[in-house]
């Protein structure tokens, strides 16, 4: 088998796929034109979010079998016609679920005690007690959005707290020991933490915007690891401005990818907010970027696609 890579992952899985008998090519640079012409070459691709597989590509690809994403989110690439063109796809959100499900208690964590505010206030000088009184979690009603591989790994986290977690999934019968299934009437009137782990679909793009927000019965953090599209950036800084959002915590942003080398030269006027205020805590999408996570991605993938082909 010709593999050819992508993105860079981690060395074991070159390493691997050389033990398996496969050839390893390696391509971090082309564009996606220059891809497209010679993807006919190859039987595999390895990728994370560089190129968006779509239909063209894969038309191109005849010979493709197997396309792994060292990731979770499918967003990047035409399932449908993968299936269609019979392409396997392996994906690895076993790799990366523990740590997004780390990353979302951090952040929640840190914005409840004011952790970023108060360090930089520290740092500079200032020593205020009673501005960085903090709230405790305890008793709260943490509600996840999208009960899927991310939303269950913080759920799971959130188990030594003496919380009440709910979920809401569009699928049904998803719940389990560690969150309550439950419609979203229940989810608006109980939730005071709010996180978001559905993929970016049709139905989720914007999911958070005026209407949704207004639609909760008590202020609410929101948490952000999913998809930066999901939430409508201006009707969040609404939100944040009248109080109705405590605070927000977010790994990803809308203008992420569209404006991805610039987005700190054009300073979207919400975007400008969101760095300005205190209650905001911004990380650049690595919610499921950790050392183990690196390795047990290429792993995940290095299993499945031997189960599947050797
Ligand atoms: N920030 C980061 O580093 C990472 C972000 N992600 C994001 O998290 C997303 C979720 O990943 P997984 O949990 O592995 O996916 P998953 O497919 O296991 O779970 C997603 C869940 O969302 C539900 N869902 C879909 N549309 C919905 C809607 N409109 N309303 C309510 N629920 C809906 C699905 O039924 C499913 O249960 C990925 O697609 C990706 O966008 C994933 C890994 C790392
Ligand atoms: O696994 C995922 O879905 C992620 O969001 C991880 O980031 P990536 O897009 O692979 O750089």
């Amino acid at each position: 088998m010709k593999v050819l890579h992508l993105d860079t992952n981690h060395q074991l899985l070159i390493e691997q796929f050389a033990e398996l008998g496969f050839e390893n090519h390696e391509d971090y640079t082309s564009t996606k034109e220059q891809v497209e012409e010679k993807i006919h070459l190859y039987d595999g691709i390895i990728i994370r979010s560089r190129f968006t597989i779509d239909q063209q590509f894969l038309d191109k690809a005849t010979n493709l079998k197997f396309i792994g994403r060292v990731g979770a989110g499918l967003e990047n690439i035409d399932v449908e016609h993968a299936k269609f063109k019979k392409v396997f796809l392996a994906s690895a959100p076993e790799g990366n679920r523990n740590a997004v499900g780390e990353h979302t208690l951090g952040m929640l964590l840190s914005l409840m005690n004011n952790m970023c505010k108060a360090n930089r206030q520290v740092k500079k000088g200032t020593w205020k007690r009673e501005a960085n009184r903090g709230v405790e979690l305890d008793g709260k009603t943490v509600g996840i959005i999208g009960y899927g591989n991310m939303g269950k790994a913080f759920a799971k986290k959130l188990r030594g707290f003496d919380v009440e977690v709910i979920c809401y999934d569009i699928v049904g019968g998803v719940g389990d020991e560690n969150a309550r299934q439950v419609g979203i009437m229940e989810f608006q009137q109980r939730s005071d933490v709010v996180s978001l782990h559905v993929p970016e679909t049709e139905q989720t793009v914007g999911m958070v915007n005026m209407e949704f927000i207004e639609g909760f019965h008590k202020p609410f953090w929101l948490l952000n690891t999913a998809r930066g599209k999901c939430v409508m950036t201006k009707d969040l800084v609404k939100g944040l401005k009248s109080g109705k959002v405590l605070g927000a915590g977010l790994d990803v942003l809308e203008y992420e990818k569209k404006s991805f080398e610039n987005m700190f030269v054009q300073k979207p006027k919400a975007f400008k907010y969101l760095r300005k205020a205190k209650n905001v805590l911004l990380t650049p999408h690595v919610a499921g970027w950790t050392v183990e996570s690196k390795e047990k991605l290429a792993q995940t993938i290095v299993d499945k696609v031997k189960e599947r082909f050797c």
